[in-house]
């Protein structure tokens, strides 16, 4: 048993997913988004002066990205609501587990181009198969030992070079994390750093802007002469105090519950300018049916039950692709979801994960190398079933929006979504006003 976990949210255990019975009228505070979070943290403790930080993610992701930064020898006071980083020196010797986040496993490597010492790396047996080979590469290329047994994935050890170029490529077509990484050490080395990316794609580039803007904010020169180079120039990283924004791609499952069980959602705290994909919820979210208004700060969702079926490019915003399916999953009509191809090497295979998963409750999903195609709700609708979560967080809530609308589904370990959102099976729950 799950001693204090409410009913069904332990390990191993199946969640009831609540049906909605009735419209929604919720109002819904979601935590700190996770890539602003470890990103500021990543600047902080590469700072030429102490950070405070805002409204930073309490997840499984931001812890191990505190972890690793202790470390590397920053100290890091997360007691209260505002954290204070104060940055030192970057202290090898140290062991980091990346869990299955990807922006520790990719964030922190390039770090140890400033460290003393050699670091060793490795997470979650799901880490040890995503992408890691380019930006393994990259650091070689940039002079350090990179000792991986040949694999390609954690773990690995990096050891520090004692000078380093002030150009490298990078085939980031499987993560933009890649480029990410890089561009955040950047400004510390001695000229700066040119990156190239090399690949024929490259997704989750508003990612990629927003490394870009955090860094600039930061008082960094950074230049993009052309769509795959970015120039960052050698400076002190001066964050100031940061705020972190709501997460936005989190919002998304709340936002998609209005459309399946029709009623208002409320978001407080939608920025009015932002880099995060979940920008992209109001324009999908308005074209499979719901009304989306940016009022002040507060993002309206209002849907009356039903979902249309869409055709949507997500290369930009993979990150939210769980969400939308699983409103393609409940839609009225056809869907096709395409640039994903780069999801299976996420928190699990995640093209693979959603065909089967809506094959599990009897709806219809194909996945090929780049897309998912659906079939739109079987005229007989959904079956309840023991959804399963793959260790994905947004495995996790995508079963939870199918829920809204088909009796007695189960979510095996509800307790992944602990990655970004630790409060998830409370705040779904409130937001059909049930308790905890
Ligand atoms: O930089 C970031 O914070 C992220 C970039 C994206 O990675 P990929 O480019 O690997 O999809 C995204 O999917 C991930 O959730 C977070
Ligand atoms: C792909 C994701 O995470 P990560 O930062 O671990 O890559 C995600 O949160 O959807």
């Amino acid at each position: 048993m799950s001693g204090a976990l409410p009913s069904g949210t332990g390990p191993g255990e199946a969640w009831d997913a609540p049906v909605a019975h009735r419209p929604l009228d919720a109002t819904v505070s979601v935590p700190g988004s996770k890539s602003l979070t470890n990103r500021y943290l990543v600047l902080a403790a590469l700072a030429a002066e102490p950070v405070t930080v805002t409204g930073g993610l309490r997840s499984r992701d931001s812890d191990l990205m505190i972890g690793a930064l202790r470390g590397l020898g920053v100290e890091v006071d997360d007691a209260g609501d505002e954290w204070c980083v104060t940055p030192g020196p970057i202290r090898g010797g140290a062991h980091v587990d990346c869990g299955l986040a990807g922006t520790v496993m990719r964030f922190v490597p390039p770090m140890v181009l400033l460290a003393d010492g050699p670091v060793s790396f490795d997470g979650d047996e799901g880490a040890r198969v995503r992408p890691m080979g380019p930006l393994l590469d990259a650091l070689r290329l940039l002079g350090a030992t990179v000792d991986d047994d040949g694999r390609g994935t954690l773990p690995f050890t990096v050891t520090p070079p004692e000078e380093v170029p002030d150009v490298v490529e990078v085939d980031a077509s499987s993560s933009s994390q890649f480029v990410t990484g890089l561009l955040l050490t950047a400004p510390r080395l001695d000229d700066g750093l040119t990156v190239r990316h090399t690949g024929e794609t490259l997704p989750s580039l508003p990612h990629i802007d927003m490394t870009c803007e955090a860094l600039r904010a930061a008082g960094i020169r950074v230049d993009q002469p052309d769509e795959r180079t970015w120039i960052v120039h050698p400076g002190e990283i001066r964050p100031g105090d940061v705020r972190v924004e709501p997460d936005l791609s989190n919002a998304g499952p709340f936002m998609a519950a209005a459309l399946v069980a029709g009623g208002t959602v409320r978001i407080p705290g939608w920025p009015a300018v932002t880099t995060q994909p979940g920008a992209y919820y109001p324009e999908l979210l308005t074209r499979m049916g719901a009304a989306c208004t940016l009022e002040g700060d507060v993002m309206t969702v209002v849907g009356d039950g039903t979902v249309h079926g869409i055709d949507a490019d997500l290369s930009p915003a993979g990150e939210i692709t769980p969400t939308i399916a699983a409103l393609c999953a409940l839609a009225d009509g056809p869907s096709r979801l395409t640039g994903i191809g780069h999801l299976r090497g996420h928190e699990t295979d995640r093209l693979a994960a959603i065909a089967a998963e809506v094959g599990r409750v009897g709806g219809r999903c194909v996945a090929d190398d780049d897309a998912l195609e659906f079939g739109g709700i079987p005229p007989a609708g959904l079956t309840g079933a023991a959804m399963e979560t793959y260790h994905d967080h947004r495995m996790a809530t995508f079963a939870a929006i199918i829920g809204l609308a088909v009796p007695d589904l189960r979510v095996v370990n509800v307790g992944t979504t602990a990655k970004t959102m630790p409060g998830f099976p409370a705040l779904w729950r409130g937001m059909l006003g049930l308790d905890g």
